[in-house]
Order: structure tokens, then C-alpha cells, then sequence
């Protein structure tokens, strides 16, 4: 980290404090103000790179200037391609706090917005995968953001965007009681004016991305309340309204509405959650989708859940084709279709299926899975991935079906996350949270019902891989 040395007034708008002179860096101008600091553009002398660096408005006492500086080194410690760089951390000799930050050129999605208008449904897909990846780390890292928006989101200079602010914003810049900014503040931290937590942060990046798409907060953008209070009490007490643009479709308004649900117990349990039901949207519309990024996560949702999609027709139409090769076209799709489940059936779940049940019904163990169903050490011994459960089957019992499973590893806090695989493609999007290892689901329409099983442990931690079955009638 940078020594500190005297501040300069030198090149500054009138108003603005001086920024620090810190040594082997340059400064070159202010790029903005926040509520709560001031935000310098320097050059790193060493490496000729800009660097943009935020300095606090407040003044610590020493205590608090320690405490500073133990937090930017953590944070520092966090890193992601979607989490913006923190090169260093300090205090200036007059005790403000300052962070030194990767440079982000194009600004923030808000200066984005403001310049270009609102966003493209497959570039808000795109960040809401890429963000929701970073959260994910941060709160497996036990770290809340607590102030994410529009402002908060910037785009590097590889155009990816980045998460600004982790952890510092709130503790120490802000003396805010929640550290949130009304707009994309849930209600529980309203209501109790707690400190929030995942859940939260799941619905801040919710509501970021509905300002993408709708140009404002979502009850910014639904009442147009005129001052602070008036939102307090729609965020409170309206319904999130569905943004009013024909090329937002019906399954990412309700992504976005599970994800603002105002009781936390009803959103996306974690953000690899959210990030698998973007994924789902992306797939239904695109037939690809944006790879989570995370260590010990598949990087897409489960084969299992993708075939089914496919063979309900979820997947997007090939592009429009002269007239009279329709029908060529469409037999030739159906026939791609039919391949490709096939090839799936016979090499990953035909050779699963287990006849020998005394029930009449036969299930379908693991069929997306890659052999993980135990073991989860690195080579240097620590554990870092979650194994997926094994033993997974189930039996029909009338109108229902009660599924079972182990857990290889049980550890103390582990719970399993649980959905229907069904063909709306939200399999994992929808996942219920329960302690105990069986589940007894209404039985599908059709032939059979499939499920998929993660654990999830007690620091969030997820099977890298759900388990999956069906139960055929
Ligand atoms: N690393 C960075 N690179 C480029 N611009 C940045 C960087 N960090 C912040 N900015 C810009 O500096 C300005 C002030 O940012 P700051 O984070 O202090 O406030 P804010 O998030 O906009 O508002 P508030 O403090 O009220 O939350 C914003 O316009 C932001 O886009």
C-alpha cells in the first residue's frame, strides 16, 4: 500500500477537498462525488495505469482508521472478474479513509443508463449471471455488500461488469444506519432497519437489474413517489409492478419478482440460485446461457434439466427461414432433437435405471451427473467443493411421489435444496430448502417426475453438481 505524504489542492474544482498526494501516484483529476466521498482519478507512476481512488468525506479516529485498514485488506482479498480490483487502502494524514481501485473507464450501469438508455434483455441476462456469481463468492466469503445499485455496478476496461464497494461502503464511508439506499433497499432492513443479509443483497442485484431494464428503481419506475417517505412506504406496501416493455418476457418478470419477493423466505435462497434461473431464461430464449463463475459450481445448469426443456419445446425456434424450406427445416430440428435425447437416454440414463425396485416403478439415479458423487478434497488436501447426495430414487404412491437420499459427507448445518424438474426449464430456479433427506412431490403429468437434489451447507456452500432422478410410473 502507498505511503501517505501531504495533500494538494492543485487542479481541483473549486469545492471540492483536496485529493491526497500519495506517493507513486499522480494525480489526474476528480471523477465524481457520492454521498459519502469523493472520487479521484490518479496514475500508478510504477505502471503508467490509472487507477481511480475514493476518498472518505468523514475523518476517522485511529481505532476506526486500524479497523479500516484491516477491512480493505480483506477486501482486497476477494477477488472475481466481476468484482472490481482494490490495489490498496489507507488513511490520509487529516484521517480520511481512502480505497485505491481498478479504474472503470466506462463508468457506472447508472452513467450507462443516463447516456444510452435502458438495457437489452440478453445484456441484462448476461450481468445478472456474471453479478450474481460475485455475490454468490462474497457471501460464501461471509461478506454482505449491503449497498448494491446501479451506481455500484461499473464496467471495466474490458467492458465486464463489476461489483464496487464491497463491505467498505457500508462500515466505514457510510454511517448510515443500513448502509442501503432507499431505492433498492429491501423491506426487512426498512422494517427493522437491520444490517441485511444475503438475501438482501439477492434483492438489491434484482433490483439493479429491473433498472436496467426499466430505466429506474422498481418503485421509482411503477409510482413515481416524490420524496423518500413516499417510496419507504411503496416499498413497503405495493406490489412490484412487471416492467412495461413487450421484449421483457414473462419468465424473467418472474425471475426478477421471485428475486423481490418482499419476504425474504420466498426469494432465491442463495445467488447461485438466482444465477441458475437467469441461466433458465437465457436458455429458453437464446439456447445458450452466460457460465457461472464460481469455483466448485457447474459453470451451467444440470444436463437434465436442459433436455427437458429441449424436448418441451423451451428451446428457442431456429431463426426464420425462406418459406418453402420449412418443413425440411422443422423435420430436420425434430430429428436433431430426437438424436440428442436419445444419445442422452442411452448413454447416461438407460444405463441408470434401476428395475429392480418392488414398488413396479423404476428410478433414474443421477443421470446428470459425472461421477461426483462422493469425495470433495483439492490436492492439497482441504476440502473446497460439496459433494452431491447419492442413493437418490423415487416410488409413486398414488398421486405422489416420495424421494429419498443420502448424504456421503453429512456435516453439521447441512440442508438440501430441492426442485421439480419440469418443462418450463425453472427446475433449479425454484428450489425449496429442507433438513431431512426424502420429499414427497405431487406426481408430474406424464410418465414420470424428476427432481433434483444439492446440499447445501451450513457456510452455503452447494453441491457443485444437484443429483437427479425420476421416478417412472
Ligand atoms: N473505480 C472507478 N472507476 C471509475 N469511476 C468510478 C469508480 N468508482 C466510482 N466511480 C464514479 O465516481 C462517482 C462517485 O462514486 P461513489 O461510489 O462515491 O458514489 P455513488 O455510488 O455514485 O453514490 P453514493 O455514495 O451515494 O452511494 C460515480 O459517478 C462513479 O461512477
Amino acid at each position: 500500500m502507498p505511503q501517505r505524504t501531504a495533500s494538494t489542492a492543485a487542479h481541483t474544482p473549486a469545492g471540492t477537498p483536496a485529493p491526497p498526494r500519495l506517493r507513486g501516484y499522480r494525480y489526474v483529476g476528480v471523477i465524481g462525488k457520492g454521498s459519502t466521498a469523493y472520487v479521484f482519478r490518479y496514475r500508478q507512476e510504477a505502471t503508467e495505469r490509472d487507477v481511480a481512488i475514493k476518498v472518505g468525506t468523514t475523518h476517522l479516529d485511529s481505532k476506526a482508521g486500524a479497523r479500516f485498514k484491516t477491512e480493505a485488506v480483506f477486501m482486497a482479498s476477494l477477488q472475481h472478474p466481476n468484482i472490481l480490483t482494490v490495489h490498496g487502502a489507507g488513511v490520509t494524514d487529516d484521517g480520511r479513509p481512502y480505497t485505491i481501485f481498478e479504474y472503470a473507464p466506462a463508468g457506472s450501469v447508472k452513467d450507462i443508463i443516463a447516456t444510452q438508455g435502458v438495457y437489452p434483455v440478453d445484456r441484462t441476462l448476461d450481468y445478472g449471471v456474471q453479478l450474481a456469481s460475485a455475490l454468490y463468492l462474497a457471501h460464501r466469503n461471509n461478506t454482505v455488500h449491503r449497498d448494491l445499485k446501479t451506481s455500484n455496478i461499473l464496467i471495466t476496461a474490458q467492458g465486464v461488469p463489476a461489483i464496487a464497494d464491497f463491505g467498505i461502503a457500508t462500515n466505514i464511508y457510510d454511517h448510515r444506519s443500513t448502509g442501503y439506499s432507499p431505492p433498492w433497499a429491501p423491506p426487512e432492513v426498512i422494517a427493522s432497519r437491520g444490517s441485511g443479509d444475503d438475501r438482501s443483497d439477492i434483492y438489491s442485484l434484482a433490483a439493479t437489474l429491473y433498472a436496467m431494464l426499466a430505466g429506474k428503481s422498481p418503485f421509482e419506475y411503477a409510482y413515481d413517489p416524490h420524496t423518500i417517505d413516499e417510496l419507504v412506504d411503496c416499498i413497503m406496501h405495493k406490489p412490484v409492478p412487471p416492467i412495461n416493455r413487450a421484449d421483457v418476457p414473462q419468465s424473467l418478470q418472474q425471475v426478477l419478482l421471485k428475486a423481490l419477493a418482499p419476504d425474504p423466505a420466498n426469494r432465491y435462497f442463495t445467488a447461485v440460485e438466482f444465477a441458475r434461473a437467469l441461466q433458465e431464461v437465457q436458455i429458453q430464449l437464446y439456447g445458450h446461457a452466460t457460465p457461472v463463475n464460481v469455483q466448485g459450481i457447474e459453470p451451467y445448469p444440470t444436463r437434465a434439466a436442459m433436455a427437458t426443456a429441449g424436448a418441451q419445446g423451451a428451446l428457442p425456434a431456429a431463426p426464420a427461414k425462406p418459406k418453402d424450406r420449412r418443413p425440411l427445416i422443422i423435420a430436420a430440428v425434430v430429428l436433431v432433437v430426437l438424436a440428442v435425447l436419445g444419445v442422452v437416454f442411452a448413454a447416461v440414463i438407460l444405463p441408470n435405471i434401476d428395475h429392480s425396485g418392488d414398488t413396479g416403478t423404476a428410478a433414474v439415479v443421477n443421470p446428470g451427473m459425472n461421477g461426483t458423487s462422493g469425495g470433495d478434497d483439492d490436492d492439497d488436501g482441504t476440502t473446497t467443493t460439496v459433494p452431491s447426495p447419492i442413493e437418490l430414487s423415487g416410488a409413486y404412491a398414488g398421486d405422489t411421489v416420495k424421494f429419498t437420499w443420502s448424504n456421503p459427507d453429512p456435516q453439521d448445518g447441512d440442508r438440501y435444496a430441492w426442485s421439480v424438474i419440469n418443462g418450463t426449464g425453472s427446475g433449479q430456479a425454484n428450489a425449496k430448502l429442507i433438513e431431512g433427506t426424502s420429499v414427497e412431490v405431487p406426481a408430474s403429468d406424464g410418465a414420470q417426475t424428476c427432481i433434483q437434489v444439492s446440499i447445501v451447507r451450513q457456510d452455503r456452500r452447494m453441491s457443485s453438481t444437484p443429483a437427479t432422478a425420476c421416478a417412472v410410473k
